[in-house]
């Protein structure tokens, strides 16, 4: 594809790299690498349609391959696209079950999805956005991959800072950046780029930064990642962030073939910034990325949750079990917590996110309509079937029909006796349906239907 560079950029370029500046552009005009991810909160997650002949090699569920967004594999949350290089933040990032880890910059959600399944939807994960539309689809992605430690917030870096400071043991910036790295990904990106735009950036993310460094607990971890190479956000942002934080220091990361050594030469010279790796598409198989992974010096701080109260009455309980008795083989009563008449498994009950705008607390579990409880899209995509008790497997026609959103006729009487049934294609759970007079009425939400 032709990516129309402007003359500022390639000077640039010429100036910091010499001849090798012409690969780079040539391997600008090259097809972007696409590749997917393997969902490990799904059961059996290794049996999907797609071929996993082509491993990345630093992402144990990473392979190079293009993904169809109406494939079930797709909808049930087993495959979630992402380019090469993304991938590896996450890696770096090694978040576990045990951490309280904060995504700052989320959104559409492709590291905070790894994240969630390295740490097996334990612990717990805040994945933030600024901007409210991609906040909403942030919310969407965490939810079809059935993830159910993550509170989903839409809010400025900033204001976490009153209550979170010294909270975090794991902090992600995946900073908005001038995306020079995505360019052959995204060719309409080249029309904002200047060399003013790229300061801008950077100045941007120095506050990010700011906030970043405030948020993590002493002894933990921060990645940031960019998916551009201009020095002024990788080497120089980094510099000028260890002269500011003194007991922030890099460690070394792994770099497999094609990853290089950051250019202290592009910072301020000093040689610890080797510690970062950058990937340039001229040598890497992936798109344009700066990572490196620093820690704040100390003994972490303990934070002592303070919890709210679940806002649930007594006879919500009643209309939940009623819900449960039916339809699924046991009910686990998990932090749970009300919200106007939603109802949610919360990733995190402490009263520290008070006053954050929450999108979505943990897991949806359903809503309460007058003297009942209805399930949410969000529980069954996070139920194994073990736990349902009656499962349909729709065919090809009636899968496709019901994403339309039209209900499955059953010739038959079928046996089963409850209301809420789970549906699979091809085994894999993707929608209640709710069973009535030999129908399955259709209620897969129209803002998926398709
Ligand atoms: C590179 S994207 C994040 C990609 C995401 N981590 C992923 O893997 O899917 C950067 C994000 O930062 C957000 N952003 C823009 N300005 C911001 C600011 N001042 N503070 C925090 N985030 C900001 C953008 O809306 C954008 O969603």
């Amino acid at each position: 594809m032709k990516v129309d560079l402007s003359e500022d950029f390639k000077t640039k370029y010429r100036d910091l790299m010499g001849e090798r500046a012409e690969k780079l552009f040539s391997a600008i005009e090259n097809d972007s690498q696409e590749a997917f991810r393997l969902n490990p909160l799904k059961p059996d997650y290794k049996n999907v349609s797609y071929s996993l002949d082509n491993p990345i090699e630093y992402s144990p569920i990473g392979f190079f391959g293009n993904i169809n967004g109406n494939s079930i594999d797709h909808l049930s949350g087993y495959v979630y696209s992402q380019e090469p290089s993304a991938m590896y933040v996450t890696e770096i990032l090694n978040p576990t079950e045990n951490d309280k880890v904060l995504d700052l910059c989320a959104a559409p959600g492709s590291k905070t999805t790894y994240i969630a399944s390295k740490m097996d939807s334990q612990g717990l994960l805040v994945s933030n956005e600024i901007n409210d539309k991609r906040a909403r689809v942030l919310s969407s992605n965490i939810e079809r991959m059935g993830i159910k430690n993550t509170i989903v917030t839409n809010n400025s870096p900033k204001d976490f800072e009153k209550k979170f400071n010294n909270f975090f043991d794991k902090v992600l910036i995946d900073a908005p950046c001038s995306g020079e790295g995505m360019f052959r990904k995204d060719p309409e990106s080249v029309k904002y780029w200047s060399l003013d735009y790229v300061e801008q950036c950077a100045n941007r993310q120095r506050h990010i930064l700011d906030s970043a460094y405030k948020l993590l607990n002493k002894g933990g971890a921060m990645v940031y990642s960019t998916c551009t190479f201009s020095p002024e956000e990788n080497e120089q942002n980094v510099a000028w962030f260890l002269k500011q934080y003194p007991d922030m220091h890099l460690v070394p990361v792994k770099k497999y073939s094609g990853m290089e050594d950051a250019k202290p030469e592009w910072g301020d010279n000093n040689p610890e910034l080797v510690k970062a790796l950058r990937m340039f598409p001229d040598k890497f198989n992936g798109e344009g990325h700066f990572m490196c992974k620093l820690i704040k010096d100390g003994d972490p701080e303990e934070n002592k949750e303070r919890q709210i109260n679940d806002g649930l009455k007594k006879e919500d309980f009643g209309f939940v079990q009623k819900f449960s008795k039916a339809n699924l083989t046991g009910l686990e009563k998990i932090n749970w917590l009300k919200i106007s008449d939603f109802l949610y498994q919360a990733a995190s009950l402490d009263n520290r996110f008070k006053g954050l705008h929450i999108l979505r607390n943990g897991l949806k579990l359903g809503e309460f309509k007058k003297n009942r409880f209805e399930p949410d899209i969000a529980w069954i995509l996070a139920l194994k079937p073990d736990e349902l008790k009656t499962i349909y497997e729709l065919n090809q026609q009636q899968f496709e029909r019901y994403l339309h959103g039209e209900s499955v006729i059953l010739n038959d009487q079928p046996d089963f006796d409850n209301k809420w049934i789970g549906l699979s294609y091809q085994n894999k759970l993707f929608s209640w349906g709710r069973y009535s007079n030999r129908q399955i009425k259709n209620v897969y939400p129209k803002g998926l239907r398709r």
